[in-house]
C-alpha cells in the first residue's frame, strides 16, 4: 500500500511548496473547464432540441459560476489548502454536472463520456495527496453507474463503457500514485538541500551564511520601521581546555548542549546561529539594549548552571562571555553590529570572562 513520505508536521510546507506548480496548474484547469463549459453550451443551443438544451445550459451554469466564485476568491486569498480543496471540489461538481447532462441526452454517455473521465485523470496529474483522488474516482464511478441506470445503452455498450471506467480507474490511481512519489521526493530533496545550505551539521544550529542572510533582513527592516534590534555574541570561556583535559567528543558535546540552552530561552522570532567554533551569535528583532542586557544575563546563567555527565561521578561546567550591541542610526550594515558586539564581548574576556558586557546607554 502506498505510505505518504512526508511527516505531518511538514504537510503545510509541502503543500504551500506545491502551490506554485501543480496548484497553478489546476487553477489553468479550471479555467479550460469554464471555456469548454461555454463552447459546448453554445453547442447544445444548436444541435440539442430546445427542452433539452435549456436543461443542460442550465446544468452547465452551476459549474460554470462554483469556477468563476472559486477563481475570485483564490485570486483575494491564495492559500495552498484552500487552493487544492477549491480544485477538488470543482472536480466533483465538473463530474455531476456532466453525468447528469450525459443521462439527459439520447446515447448521451455512449457519446461523451471522454470529457467525463478527463475529469479524475487531469486531476491525478497535479494531486499532491491521494485521498481527495480517491474520492473524486468514486464519486465518477458513482455518478456514472446512475447515468447508466437512467438511460440503459445496450449491454454491449455498457460492458465496453463499465470497461472504460475501469481502465480510467486503474489509470488515475496509477499517475496520481507516481507523480505524488515524485513530487515528495522532489520536496524532501529541495528541503535537504536548503537545510544543508543553511545549517551547521554537528549541532543544527543556523551557519554563519544564513545568520548574515537573515540579519541583513532584520537590520533593514528595524532601520525602515524605527525598531530597535540587538545582537548577542557568546563565546564559552576556556574552551580550549575543556578539549584538551576531555577531548575533543567532550567539546562537541558541550557546544551542542550550549547551543540548546540558548534555544530554550529564546522566542520563536530571535535567530540563533553558530558563527564559529565556539562561537555563537543571537539576533534580537524588537529588543532594546536594556532587555537586550537581561535576556544575555539570564541565558549567561542558563549555561553557567547547566552540567554535562563525563561519567557516574564527574560533572562538567563551564561558563560563557557574552558581548552586547544594539542597533544604531550610524549602522549601516551587519558588520557594524558585529564589530562593536565584539568589541565588548573582547572585553568581557578581558575583564575576567563569565560576564556580559554591553556598550553604554549612550552609544549603545
Ligand atoms: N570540540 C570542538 N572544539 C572546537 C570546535 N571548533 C573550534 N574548537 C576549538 O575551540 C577552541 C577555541 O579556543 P579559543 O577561542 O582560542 O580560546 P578559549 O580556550 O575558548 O579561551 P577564551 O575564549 O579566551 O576563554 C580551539 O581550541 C578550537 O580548536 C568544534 O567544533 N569542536
Amino acid at each position: 500500500m502506498f505510505r505518504t513520505t512526508i511527516p505531518p508536521a511538514l504537510m503545510p510546507a509541502y503543500l504551500a511548496a506545491g502551490m506554485h506548480n501543480a496548484g497553478r496548474a489546476y487553477i489553468q484547469c479550471i479555467r479550460l473547464a469554464m471555456v469548454t463549459l461555454l463552447v459546448f453550451g453554445v453547442r447544445d443551443w444548436l444541435v440539442a432540441p430546445h427542452e433539452i438544451a435549456q436543461q443542460t445550459i442550465a446544468i452547465r451554469c452551476l459549474p460554470l459560476a462554483l469556477g468563476l466564485a472559486l477563481l475570485l476568491r483564490t485570486h483575494a486569498r491564495p492559500g495552498a489548502r484552500e487552493l487544492y480543496w477549491s480544485a477538488y471540489l470543482f472536480m466533483n461538481v465538473m463530474i455531476v454536472s456532466l453525468a447528469a447532462i450525459y443521462a439527459l441526452l439520447p446515447n448521451g454517455l455512449l457519446l461523451n463520456h471522454t470529457a467525463l473521465f478527463m475529469v479524475p485523470m487531469l486531476g491525478a496529474l497535479f494531486t499532491p495527496t491521494l485521498p481527495p483522488m480517491l474520492f473524486v474516482l468514486a464519486n465518477c464511478v458513482v455518478s456514472t453507474q446512475l447515468a447508466l441506470w437512467w438511460q440503459p445503452p445496450d449491454p454491449l455498450a455498457l460492458a465496453s463503457l463499465n470497461a472504460s471506467l475501469a481502465i480510467v480507474f486503474a489509470f488515475t490511481v496509477f499517475l496520481a500514485l507516481h507523480g505524488i512519489r515524485a513530487r515528495q521526493h522532489q520536496f524532501l530533496l529541495e528541503r535537504r538541500l536548503h537545510e544543508d545550505a543553511t545549517r551547521d551539521p554537528m549541532t543544527g544550529a543556523y551557519n554563519r551564511r544564513y545568520f548574515r542572510d537573515i540579519a541583513k533582513t532584520e537590520i533593514n527592516r528595524a532601520k525602515r520601521h524605527q525598531r530597535p534590534l540587538s545582537l548577542l555574541l557568546f563565546d564559552l570561556d576556556h574552551f580550549k581546555s575543556i578539549n584538551d583535559r576531555y577531548g575533543h567528543a567532550t567539546g562537541d558535546r558541550v557546544i551542542c548542549q550550549s547551543i540548546d540552552t540558548l534555544q530554550r530561552g529564546l522566542r520563536a522570532s530571535d535567530v540563533l546561529a553558530r558563527v564559529g567554533g565556539e562561537e555563537i551569535a543571537v539576533l534580537l528583532p524588537e529588543t532594546d539594549r536594556a532587555a537586550a542586557l537581561q535576556l544575555a544575563e539570564r541565558l549567561r546563567e542558563a549555561i553557567a548552571d547547566g552540567q554535562l555527565a563525563l561519567n557516574a561521578d564527574a560533572l562538567l561546567h563551564w561558563q560563557t562571555s557574552v558581548g552586547v550591541a544594539t542597533l544604531r542610526d550610524t549602522d549601516l550594515q551587519l558588520e557594524d553590529l558585529l564589530a562593536r558586539a565584539d568589541t565588548r564581548l573582547y572585553e568581557a574576556k578581558r575583564g575576567g570572562r563569565n560576564r556580559v558586557v554591553a556598550s553604554t546607554a549612550l552609544a549603545a
